[in-house]
């Protein structure tokens, strides 16, 4: 069964907006739970324009479900939130500072020798780690000697190629996830999956661990509402 962990990044940057608590970050990761979320991602950047590192500790203390930690591994700060936190997972993604939002994965052959020390550091502390990368499979196949446990596959291209040709769009990730299986890496996915293309994903990648899904989600929420659209991406998941 593929969980839905929902990314409340967003709800932060309306609250940041105005510089009160509302909307109520806390409040709505709990609400997500409440509606049928199996974990919570937040995706703390430096410039804290969204999630704030105090909401990290917040949300830690108050949720049942998985926490999923996303981040730059290369700053200081973020490692020690971690550590602080420990979260169910870590998911390390080599954003650069200032980045509108990420936009590609590891070179796990390039950063091997990083990545095995810093997933090292996670895993002592008896932190899942995933690592974020594209469905290239030297990618793939260099991130089994980095010792994580998961992959999380990039999917923007996945989503912008869906609307002119989905086969076309999700050949690459098909390959990419048989050898995630084959190597006995678990599977996440994110970045852009919506409610028009998450259950073709779900539907042809074997082994889909968990989706993490913010932005477009928490967009329907605007009109559907958050209960009705959580139960709606949970229904694309799940449905035959
Ligand atoms: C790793 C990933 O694809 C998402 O976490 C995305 O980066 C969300 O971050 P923003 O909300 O800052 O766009
Ligand atoms: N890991 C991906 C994520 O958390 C959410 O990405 P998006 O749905 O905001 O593009």
């Amino acid at each position: 069964m593929t969980k839905l962990s929902v990314n409340i990044n967003k709800i932060a940057t309306l609250r940041n907006s105005r510089g009160g608590n509302n909307p109520d970050v806390l409040k709505t990761a709990l609400d997500c739970e409440r509606f049928g979320a199996e974990g919570i991602t937040v995706h703390p950047r430096p410039d804290e324009r969204h999630i704030r590192y105090q909401d990290v500790y917040d949300v830690k203390a108050a949720i049942k479900t998985e926490f999923n930690i996303e981040g730059n591994c290369q700053e200081e700060k973020f490692v020690k939130l971690v550590l602080d936190n420990k979260p169910a997972q870590v998911t390390l993604v080599p954003d650069a500072l200032g980045q509108i939002t990420s936009n590609h994965g590891w070179d796990t052959i390039k950063h091997q020798s990083y990545l095995q020390d810093i997933i090292g550091v996670f895993k002592e502390a008896g932190i899942r780690v995933s690592i974020f990368v594209d469905p290239v499979l030297e990618m793939v196949e260099a991130a089994k000697t980095t010792g994580t446990d998961r992959i999380e596959l990039y999917t923007e291209a996945y989503a912008t190629g869906y609307k002119a040709d989905r086969e076309q769009a999700i050949a690459p990730y098909v390959e990419a996830a048989k050898l995630a299986n084959k190597l006995d890496l678990g599977l996440n996915a994110g970045h852009d999956l919506d409610l028009e293309n998450l259950k073709y994903f779900a539907d042809n990648i074997s082994g889909l661990l968990e989706v993490s899904i913010g932005h477009a989600l928490i967009c329907d929420a605007l009109y559907l509402g958050l209960e009705n659209t959580i139960q709606r991406y949970l229904y694309q998941l799940r449905k035959g």
